[in-house]
């Protein structure tokens, strides 16, 4: 029997972990399971799965949350204070699927347990960057790489030597605007209908801006240390190839698969076995051709800001993933153009100085807070 914990359990990754631990349910003990604001979710899959403790991070459905356990034996808490005390107890992995920066905090309380942890949450360590990857040797934590891209890599990369790497090929599907040629009335649900994988409506944006693609370019960065110039992105609109990795011979090494996060989850899961999944197999013939095209940044400027923000280190990446964050929400929220997210996220960027890099998890909190505040200011000028 192994324990888990998983955070951001009713989220489009938590939900799908779940799916894998109750087709084999014997052999998982389940302790923290967390979310935002979904009370009835969060009870319902606490219940089910005998979960040792629920938290959700709004403390102002506590008394939901108690009322919706109650009888169960399931401890309930709320806050972000609550969050990180149930990341950091002890499991033998942690999924981290909770969306954005607000992720970073209970990822580093279970990084400080010295945990293994399956990183869905790109947002966190592409906010944290180093603070984050210092945490991860100063404690002996395992990051295991659950975005699909990075799992692919990752994959790619057993029994390889990264010094042996000569380059890194980030697969994208162009999102579902890639042929769309007026991007200026985009509205939100043409943006979140993704062609190929069914996700949660912020990365699906994100896909939609290739923003998706440049926040996972510094993920790599941070995760396979090659130099951020043997980091490539091509678009592949069918997401067959999940990622590729280059070695000095002239062997180029890929992870193919069905566009569903099941299969990278299971792998984290069982990392370094393997594990069921109930998806049917590839059918080569069936998809009939692969296709491949260069990125058109001029049309989806994300993928260059984001390589700009990752050359330029420090604290611009956390800068770059805050505003987009806050875009993001604008634009579902309609009170932003689609065009809009990427002329605000460089805004950001540009307007002054950058903050001094971040060398905690309290500065890389604050500089992400300092530049929610002036994308903010910029869509409500006072
Ligand atoms: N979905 C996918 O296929 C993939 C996702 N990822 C990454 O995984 C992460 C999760 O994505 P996805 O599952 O799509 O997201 P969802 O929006 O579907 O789920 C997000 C989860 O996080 C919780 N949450 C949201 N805001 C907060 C907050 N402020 N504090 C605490 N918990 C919060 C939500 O709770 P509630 O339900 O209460 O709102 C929910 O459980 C993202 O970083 C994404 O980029 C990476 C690869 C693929
Ligand atoms: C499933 C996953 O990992 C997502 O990040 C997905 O790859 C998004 O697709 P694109 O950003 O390539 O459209
Ligand atoms: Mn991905």
């Amino acid at each position: 029997m192994r324990s888990i914990s998983i955070l951001g359990a009713t989220g489009s990754v938590g939900e799908q972990t779940l799916d894998l631990i109750r087709r084999n349910s014997g052999e998982w003990k389940v302790v923290a399971l967390t979310a935002n604001s979904n009370v009835a979710g969060l009870a319902a899959a606490a219940r089910e799965f005998g979960a040792e403790v629920a938290v959700v991070a709004d403390e102002r459905r506590l008394d939901d949350l108690r009322a919706a356990l109650s009888g169960s034996g399931i401890e309930a808490a709320a806050g972000r204070t609550a969050l990180c005390e149930a990341a950091a107890r002890p499991v033998d992995i942690t999924v981290a699927a909770i969306v954005g920066c607000a992720g970073l905090g209970p990822v580093m309380a279970a990084i400080e347990q010295g945990g293994t942890i399956a990183l869905a949450n790109k947002e966190a360590l592409v906010s944290a960057g180093d603070v984050m990857t210092a945490a991860v040797a100063r404690h002996g934590a395992t990051l295991l790489p659950t975005d699909s891209e990075h799992n692919a890599i990752f994959q790619c990369l057993q029994g390889g030597r990264i010094s042996d790497v000569r380059s890194i090929t980030l697969t994208a599907s162009g999102g579902p605007l890639r042929t769309v040629q007026d991007l200026s009335a985009v509205t939100p649900a043409q943006a979140v209908a993704h062609p190929n994988w069914d996700m949660g409506a912020k990365i699906s944006v994100d896909s939609a801006t290739m923003f998706n693609k440049g926040l996972e370019l510094i993920e790599a960065h941070h995760l396979f240390p090659v130099g951020l110039d043997r980091i490539r992105i091509v678009v592949h609109p069918q997401s067959v190839i999940h990622s590729m990795v280059e070695y000095r011979d002239g062997s180029t090494l890929a992870q193919l698969g069905p566009s569903d996060m099941r299969v990278p989850i299971a792998s984290c899961l069982a990392w370094p076995g393997r594990m069921d999944t109930p998806m049917a197999p590839l059918d080569l013939p069936a998809i009939g051709e692969l296709s491949f095209f260069a990125p058109d940044e001029t049309r989806f400027p994300a993928t260059r800001l984001a390589r700009e923000a990752a050359q330029a280190g420090g604290a611009a990446p956390a800068v770059l993933n805050a505003a987009n964050e806050i875009a993001v929400d604008a634009f579902l929220a309609g009170k932003i153009a689609f065009s809009r997210i990427a002329v605000l996220v460089e805004s950001v960027l540009e307007q002054g100085e950058l903050p001094a890099a971040p060398r905690t998890l309290e500065e890389v909190l604050r500089v992400d807070e300092d530049a929610r505040h002036r994308a903010t200011r910029i869509l409500e000028p006072a």
